[in-house]
């Protein structure tokens, strides 16, 4: 059985930055799938030659074996993507923006009413489905931007931080939606910089930095005995600054 997300030997630059270098993933059908990383490790940019935002300098992305560049219709039909920054029609209603999104992915009317129904009420904006997007708090867009990833029933799910500025009420929500979703055989890739999240969350994941993976597995073999926190840390190289740095900043060496 083909897996859900299959990139190989992915690569971009940006002028003389090489934002991805060659990255090599498997995402089997099922799976919660974490991917993880330090500031400006190519998380987003991977996430987004994944899914047909960004195009590749090198390399194939292949969704449920559908290739993202050359069939992107079968590939995106397949999706549903939740972007970093995500622009949205924001004077619509949240409830106008479902249903708009619903039209776009050709989703019979009625099943928009009754999908978009649950997708508010399992993610707390019930309340504020007639209140317009530009409204929204952070996390509120957040997590309508999540209900239009899901309001297609996709295979897939493609979420850049999808817990980001998510309350721990609502990001429990999110958990338990995600949860049932790969129960029933859908596959998540998620990107977070929150390990124990990942942790708890995820069954297998990536650790990328400067573009490449460092490793890939389950959870338990990626920490190897270790957090998963510490694990990243030694992955990722981490030092603490010396005594010496920022002394400027300690209140007990300023003059007054
Ligand atoms: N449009 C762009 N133009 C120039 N450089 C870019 C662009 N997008 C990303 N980069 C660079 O590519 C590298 C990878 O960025 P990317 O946003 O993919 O990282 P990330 O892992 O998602 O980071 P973060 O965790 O901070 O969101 C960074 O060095 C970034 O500065």
């Amino acid at each position: 059985m083909s897996p859900a997300l299959a990139l190989q030997g992915l690569t971009k630059s940006f002028g003389a930055k090489r934002a991805v270098d060659g990255l090599d993933l498997e995402v089997r059908r099922g799976c919660m799938f974490g991917l993880v990383g330090p500031n400006g490790a190519g998380k987003t940019t991977t996430l987004s030659m994944a899914t047909g935002l960004l195009r590749p300098d090198a390399g194939t992305a292949r969704v449920l074996d559908h290739d993202v560049w050359s069939d992107p219709a079968g590939a995106k039909a397949l999706m549903g993507v939740l972007p970093d920054g995500v622009r949205l029609f924001d004077r619509l209603s949240g409830g106008e923006l479902l249903h708009y999104v619903g039209l776009l992915r050709r989703v019979p009317p009625a099943d928009i009413a009754s999908r978009s129904g649950d997708l508010l009420e399992a993610l707390g904006l019930t309340a504020d489905r007639d209140t317009l997007v530009v409204e929204y708090s952070a996390g509120m867009t957040k997590k309508i931007g999540l209900a239009c990833a899901l309001i297609h029933a996709p295979r897939l799910l493609v979420l850049d931080e999808p817990f980001e500025a998510v309350d721990p009420v609502s990001g429990e929500g999110v958990r338990s939606i995600l949860r049932g979703y790969t129960a029933s055989g859908g596959t998540v890739v998620l990107s977070s910089h929150v390990m124990e999240l990942v942790e708890s969350l995820c069954d297998e994941l990536a650790v990328v930095a400067q573009g490449r993976v460092l490793a890939a597995g389950t959870v338990d073999d990626v920490r190897a005995g270790s957090s998963l926190q510490q694990r990243f840390l030694d992955l990722v190289g981490f030092q603490a600054s010396g005594e010496e740095s920022l002394a400027w900043l300690r209140s007990s060496s300023a003059s007054s």
